[in-house]
């Protein structure tokens, strides 16, 4: 599932994280990829350690944490500190999957389970970078408005297309999720929107909420890895 959840920053809010963006230090991002995404990364990305990075981390994570529709839909388990990328002057970063293990600096290891590029400027002030991503449907083109969010599995084989004019700038980085099987989270997740809109036209000690409370609680019981 490809779900695009808008306005996660507000204006201001991106323009902050923008100003700590371009008053920060930038990396060849070829340096950081492993693999066969080695050859096929042109762009640049923040060093993961600078005070910047480490406050836009603990920012862009807060407001994660705080928005129902990304928890309902990814079930976070573990979130990746975000990362920060740049592509500009033709900068891309052709087809790859993401390793499906990444390890923490902590020494943590997550799971890749979902993959999330937030938007960090507004599609008019680039061209190219669009976000391509495979599914069974054909390939999806993604360029959202600054502030906004797509999430999509990270099992997908996707690419950044070349940005021609301006820059793309953007924050990216992958959840492992408490449910495993992407089938049974979108479940899940179409099931808690429906709970959700059934509370506010009955509240939520209607009996047939409370019973559908009860089946959403007892398939992430039995749906949860750990
Ligand atoms: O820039 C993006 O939207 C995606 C970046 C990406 O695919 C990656 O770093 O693995
Ligand atoms: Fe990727």
């Amino acid at each position: 599932m490809l779900l695009p959840i808008e306005s996660l920053l507000s204006a201001e809010e991106v323009q902050q994280c923008r100003q700590l963006l371009f008053a920060s230090e930038w990396q060849d991002g070829a340096a950081t990829a492993g693999g066969l995404a080695r050859t096929v990364k042109n762009n640049f990305q923040l060093d993961d350690n600078s005070d910047n990075a480490r406050r836009l981390q603990d920012f862009v994570l807060h407001r994660l944490r705080q928005h129902p529709t990304f928890v309902s839909a990814t079930l976070p388990e573990h979130i990746y500190p975000p990362k920060f990328n740049l592509y500009q002057n033709g900068g891309h970063y052709g087809q790859h999957v993401d390793s499906a293990v990444m390890t923490l600096a902590s020494g943590q290891v997550l799971r890749t389970d979902v993959s999330a590029t937030l938007f960090l400027c507004d599609p008019d002030d680039y061209d190219g970078g669009e976000l391509q991503i495979e599914t069974r449907y054909g390939m999806q083109s993604v360029k959202l408005p600054a502030g906004s969010l797509i999430l999509y599995p990270s099992h997908s084989l996707h690419q950044v297309t070349p940005v021609t004019r301006g820059q793309r700038l953007c924050s990216f980085f992958w959840i492992q999720s408490l449910v495993r099987d992407s089938h049974n989270r979108e479940l899940l997740f179409d099931l808690d929107q429906s709970i959700q809109s059934l509370t506010i036209t009955h509240g939520n000690g209607h009996e047939d909420v409370v019973r559908l409370s009860q089946i959403y609680h007892n398939l992430l019981r039995q749906w949860s890895m750990s």
